[in-house]
């Protein structure tokens, strides 16, 4: 009888790609119906990718050339894929720790988004007027339509687990237990980082602050161009807190740098 646990793994699991910094792919994050359903609901707002900033506006730059569109929070499918995203991060999320408005991210043929991180290098003030400052703790990028070449989601700065702890998962390594779903990435022709291929209802889903809310550069990644036809991703960024813009002004008169780990 032919062996069912590959096959059952990779219809509804979840697989460790690199244990730090934490990168896990899941399988089967949501079903095609769900995929389609959740590109309807926020297809009409799609427009002109913008860059989020620290401070000041947010900017139109050409290293981000997809469309996006936001979600709405209160729509029963998007709340029940946040509570599903939520389950998936169990204690590291707090039940009044909340997500961010999710967001849809859509390429055409030559689009991409550049090396970026999806931590802003300085906490965000909320907007609700309680002067808390927030972070994206985490990153969930869900691939909801793949009817794409290339278009891969590539982090040069994380090496996938291998069989040696001394080195990185070689390519084949990586075939034999991912199929095509994860690859070695190259910068300028050297071997370097893991990179995801675009599959419908997959995701990755990586931890992008420590325990003191310090970002790790290591997060670094690309939506790499999209080579023939659609490539359609939802973006999920769980927040937490971290105190207020005044106990920040007090930390950093009582000595803390507030500069994060380079
Ligand atoms: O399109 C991708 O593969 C990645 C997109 C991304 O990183 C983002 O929208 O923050
Ligand atoms: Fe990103």
């Amino acid at each position: 009888m032919a062996c069912e646990c590959i096959e059952r793994r990779t219809k509804n699991g979840t697989e460790i790609i690199s244990l730090d910094p934490l990168v896990i792919y899941i399988n089967n994050f949501t079903s095609t119906i769900e995929a389609e359903e959740l590109i309807n609901i926020g297809s009409p707002d799609f427009a002109s990718s913008f860059i989020s900033r620290s401070r000041g506006a947010n900017t139109l730059v050409t290293g981000r050339t997809s469309s996006s569109a936001p979600l709405e929070l209160s729509h029963p499918l998007v709340s029940c894929i946040l509570r599903r995203a939520r389950r998936f991060m169990g204690s590291m999320l707090l039940p009044h720790e909340p997500f961010s408005v999710p967001q849809l991210v859509r390429y055409f043929p030559g689009q991409k988004y550049d090396l970026h991180t999806d931590f802003w290098p300085e906490h965000q003030v909320i907007t609700d007027g309680s002067e808390r400052l927030f972070n994206r703790v985490a990153s969930f990028f869900v691939f909801l339509r793949a009817n794409c070449t290339e278009g891969y989601t590539y982090f040069p700065s994380v090496e996938p687990t291998g069989t040696s702890a001394a080195s990185p998962a070689s390519d084949e390594e990586l075939d034999k237990w991912y199929g095509h779903r994860v690859a070695r990435g190259e910068i300028d022709g050297e071997e370097k980082g893991v990179k995801f291929k675009p599959i419908q209802g997959n995701a990755v889903f990586w931890i992008n602050l420590n325990e003191k809310g310090e970002g790790d550069r290591r997060l670094v990644h690309a939506g790499l161009p999209v080579g023939e036809g659609e490539k359609i991703g939802l973006n999920i960024w769980p927040r937490k807190f971290y105190g207020t813009e005044r106990s920040k002004k007090e930390r950093e008169r009582s000595g803390w740098s507030g500069k994060w780990r380079d």
